[in-house]
C-alpha cells in the first residue's frame, strides 16, 4: 500500500464495518433518491437541475431524520437521474454527496458502471476516490464484461474504506435471460458464478463473525429473492451486503425478501425508490412512510 493510500485510509472504517454499525443502528432500509421527472412534478418542483437539488436535499432531511438519528441506512441516489441534465445535473449529485456526507449519512451511487480495466480504472477514480467530488461510499457495478475487469474498483474500495455493489440478480424480469443461463449445467448459472466470485473477494477481508460484511456487496432484487433459492446461489457464504432493490414500486415485500432470502436476511439491505419518494413533497409525510416502511422490515 503506497503512502497517499495509507493517508487516504486513515480515519475511515472499511464500508463493511459501517454499513453493519448503520443497518444494526437504523434497521435495513435504504432509500432510492430517484427524482424521476413525473415525481419532480407532483412535488411541484420543476425538472431543472434546481429542482434535483431541491428534491434530493428534501429526502436527505427526511432520511437524516431528527433529533432521534438517521431512518435509513444509506441514500441510493440513481446516478442516470442527474445525468439527464449534464454537468450541471451531475453537480446537482455532487452536493446531495457532500451534504449527505455532512450529515452523516452512507451514499451508495447507483451508477452500475462496468468496463474493460484500463477504463474500470477511470470509473474507480470517479466514484470511489476520495480526490473526486462524486465519491460515494459505495458504487454499483456491472460485471457482464466479465467479474476480473471490476478489479480497479475492487482496489480503490479496499484502499479507501468504500464498497461496490456488483450486480448479480437483478429485479427486472429481462434480467432471468442472461443471469439464469448456464442454470441446468454443471457450472452453474451466470448469477451464481458472480456469488461465487464476490465470495472469494470478500474473504481477505472478513473474519470468523458472520455478521461482519466485506467490501464486495451484491444487487439480489427484492422481487426475485425466491428466485436464488432456486437457482442454489449461496448468498449467505458471501459475506458481504446484499442491495435488494424492488421493494415497494416493484411488488418486493418484507415478508417476501424474508422468506426469499432466509439464512440470508442479516444481510440484506432493502432499497425503495418510487415506494418512498410517493409520499413527498412534505418532508414530514417522507418520514412517516420511512418509519412505516422500517417498522415493516422489521
Ligand atoms: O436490479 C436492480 C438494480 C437497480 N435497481 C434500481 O433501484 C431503483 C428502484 O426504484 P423503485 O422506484 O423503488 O422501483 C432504481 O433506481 C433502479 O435503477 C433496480 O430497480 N433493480
Amino acid at each position: 500500500m503506497s503512502g497517499t493510500s495509507e493517508r487516504r485510509h486513515v480515519g475511515r472504517e472499511p464500508f463493511g464495518a459501517r454499513l453493519r454499525a448503520a443497518m444494526d443502528r437504523v434497521g435495513p432500509l435504504c432509500l432510492g433518491v430517484d427524482p424521476h421527472p413525473g415525481l419532480l412534478q407532483s412535488w411541484g418542483l420543476p425538472d431543472t437541475p434546481a429542482g434535483l437539488e431541491a428534491f434530493s436535499a428534501a429526502a436527505l432531511e427526511a432520511a437524516a431524520g431528527g433529533s432521534d438519528g438517521p431512518l435509513v441506512a444509506a441514500l441510493k441516489p440513481q446516478v442516470a437521474l442527474y445525468e439527464r441534465h449534464g454537468s450541471a445535473g451531475l453537480a446537482a449529485l455532487e452536493t446531495f454527496l457532500a451534504q449527505a456526507r455532512e450529515a452523516g449519512v452512507l451514499t451508495i451511487a447507483d451508477a452500475k458502471r462496468g468496463d474493460i480495466g484500463s477504463t474500470m480504472a477511470g470509473y474507480a477514480s470517479a466514484w470511489l476516490d476520495d480526490a473526486s467530488p462524486l465519491a460515494a461510499d459505495a458504487v454499483t457495478l456491472s460485471p457482464y464484461l466479465g467479474f476480473e475487469s471490476l478489479r480497479p474498483a475492487f482496489e480503490a474500495a479496499a484502499r479507501t474504506g468504500r464498497g461496490v455493489f456488483v450486480l448479480a440478480l437483478t429485479s427486472n424480469p429481462e434480467g432471468a435471460s442472461v443471469q439464469h443461463v448456464g442454470a441446468e449445467q454443471e457450472q452453474g448459472s451466470v448469477a451464481s458464478r458472480i456469488v461465487a466470485a464476490a465470495a472469494a473477494e470478500n474473504a481477505a477481508h472478513v473474519g470468523e463473525d458472520e455478521r461482519e460484511l466485506g467490501p464486495v456487496g451484491l444487487v439480489v432484487g427484492a422481487t426475485v429473492a425466491e428466485r436464488a433459492h432456486a437457482l442454489g446461489l449461496d448468498l449467505a457464504g458471501v459475506r458481504g451486503a446484499l442491495l435488494a432493490p424492488g421493494f415497494g414500486a416493484q411488488g418486493g415485500t418484507a415478508a417476501g425478501m424474508r422468506e426469499g432470502f432466509g439464512p440470508a436476511w442479516p444481510a440484506v439491505l432493502a432499497t425503495s425508490s418510487r415506494g418512498i419518494l410517493a409520499a413527498g413533497p412534505s418532508v414530514s409525510r417522507l418520514a412517516e412512510q420511512l418509519k412505516r416502511n422500517l417498522a415493516d422490515l422489521g
